[in-house]
């Protein structure tokens, strides 16, 4: 098929008319397949006047997002990837700006401290947030400086002295209480700077939580040629995903929000049962796939979900975070959990398990270790936790982990064998978990199995087969 660029495929609204009035920090690959995704459909219903996307990258490899985009009108394609082969495809026309820090600062500055912006939004992974990961405080030697919580205090204080109404800040980010984590971390940035400037923060910034899911893997080479030649479109960075999208929002807008209620996101009162569900049975068993579908050697989510053991030891997983959920009417715990080995199966998405593991450090506390805390404070065993923590510290020992405390976990899990729990003492990732026996003696017995017999001794335990 001759590929067309997407610019001869453009939306059909008219793009002048969303202006600016949301912007978004950490433009990657979830929030065009997301945020943006939903604010498209929007305008396409003629409802999203006023409320295009400005987004901010903060990092270099924005600035190569950029250049890409806005050689096709900052148009991007958005690949939904069908089980069964299907691919659906729409121009999404939503971003109408691109701005990258350093060199667009006073830009951004002055995007931000706009009237016309009343939300932004973040996507800047788990790690973004200067919060330690098992306790969610504050730390201050985490606030990068110029980062995102610098600039969003800058913006705030800008718009406090000209008089202006602040924006509403909605993390999109996978971390429990997402907005209470954005709110706290604003605050913590503001305090140390003017206990004024904090205070009228604290008393008129709304942080509402938000739960966000679809699946959304990397984009390579290998996506823009599927695009060019199934589709028969030049992208020079589609967004390829699953057709399932959710998007759970605390509804607390003061300064207005944009109705995608009309496209499907969900306004409630209380987010907390909702996210919880997510984090734990989704993101968590991600981290069981992921770290265990390393060991194997595979290189998909669904290959190793393809694995009959595998399948098993996941559900085995669920079963075991699902009574730490809270009851929530409407929402069948287990039923969730299967749903989510489902979606993972999906042979086309073609995620890799690579990027589950990325960063574990700042993941694992966030998915896995509250269901731990939960089921061992209710006399619980985790066989299946402590199964998942101990591939990731057997795969700690390789040379290429990418993660923030790569040596420290590579040391610990190499004293393993003369201190058994070494690795779970790691305090800054696990808290107290290293001193719970139980845990530590279940994270051994797995530990063995995998010296001795490698994951699939450990799989043969856990599991029928
Ligand atoms: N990919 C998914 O399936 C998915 C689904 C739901 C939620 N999310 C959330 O979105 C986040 C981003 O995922 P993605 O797939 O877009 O990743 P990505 O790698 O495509 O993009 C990450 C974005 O975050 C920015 N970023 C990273 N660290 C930052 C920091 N410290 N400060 C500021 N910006 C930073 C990067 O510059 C980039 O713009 C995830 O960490 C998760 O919290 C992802
Ligand atoms: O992106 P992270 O690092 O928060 O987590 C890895 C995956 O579990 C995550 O990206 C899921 O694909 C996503 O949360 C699905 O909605």
């Amino acid at each position: 098929m001759t590929a067309t660029d997407i610019t001869a495929h453009p939306p059909r609204y008219d793009r002048v008319r969303l202006g600016a009035g949301w912007v978004h920090l950490g433009p990657g690959n979830f929030h065009r397949a997301h945020q943006a995704w939903y604010l498209d459909r929007l305008a396409e219903l003629g409802q999203a006047d006023g409320w295009g996307v400005v987004d901010v990258g903060l990092r270099p490899a924005d600035a190569e997002v950029r250049d890409r985009l806005a050689a096709q009108d900052l148009l991007h394609s958005v690949v939904e990837r069908h089980p069964d082969g299907r691919l659906t495809r729409r121009t999404v026309g939503a971003v109408t700006g691109f701005l990258v820090l350093p060199e667009d600062l006073a830009a951004v500055r002055s995007r931000l401290a706009d009237p016309a912006t009343r939300l932004v939004t973040l996507t800047v992974t788990e790690g973004g947030y200067p919060v330690d990961r098992t306790t969610g405080d504050f730390v201050p030697s985490l606030a990068e400086p110029g980062g995102t919580f610098d600039l969003l205090v800058d913006a705030l204080a800008d718009r406090r002295a000209a008089g202006l109404l602040p924006f509403t800040l909605l993390s999109c980010d996978n971390i429990p209480a997402n907005g209470v984590v954005a709110r706290r971390s604003v605050l913590g940035v503001a305090a140390g700077r003017d206990a004024g400037l904090a205070r009228w923060i604290e008393q008129n910034v709304a942080f509402p939580s938000s739960m966000v899911d679809r699946i959304t893997p990397a984009t390579t080479d290998t996506e823009r040629e599927l695009v060019r030649r199934e589709l028969g479109i030049e992208d020079r960075w589609p967004v390829t995903c699953e057709p399932f999208a959710q998007w759970i929002v605390e509804d607390r807008f003061p300064t207005g929000r944009p109705a995608l209620e009309a496209v499907g996101v969900e306004f409630v009162a209380d987010v907390e049962p909702y996210e919880a569900h997510k984090l734990r049975l989704l993101n968590g068993t991600h981290q069981a796939v992921g770290h265990l579908g390393m060991l194997l050697g595979l290189t998909t989510v669904d290959e190793a979900v393809a694995h009959p053991r595998v399948r098993e030891f996941l559900t085995g997983y669920v079963a075991e975070a699902a009574p730490t959920l809270p009851v929530t009417p409407g929402l069948d715990t287990l039923g969730y959990g299967r749903s989510a080995i489902e979606r993972f199966a999906n042979p086309q998405v073609r995620d890799t398990v690579r990027r589950l593991v990325t960063d574990a450090s700042d993941r694992v506390p966030r998915f896995v270790l509250g269901a731990v805390a939960d089921n061992r404070r209710a006399g619980r065993p985790v066989p299946f936790a402590a199964a998942v923590l101990a591939c990731w510290a057997q795969r700690s020992l390789g040379a290429d982990v990418a993660d923030p405390f790569a040596e420290v976990l590579r040391d610990a899990a190499r004293r393993e064998d003369q201190q058994p729990g070494a690795f779970l003492r790691v305090r800054e990732v696990f808290g107290d978990l290293g001193q719970d026996e139980g845990v530590v003696a279940e994270f051994r017995l797995a530990r063995e199995d995998l010296v001795a017999g490698g994951p699939e001794r450990l799989l043969a335990r856990l599991t029928s087969g």
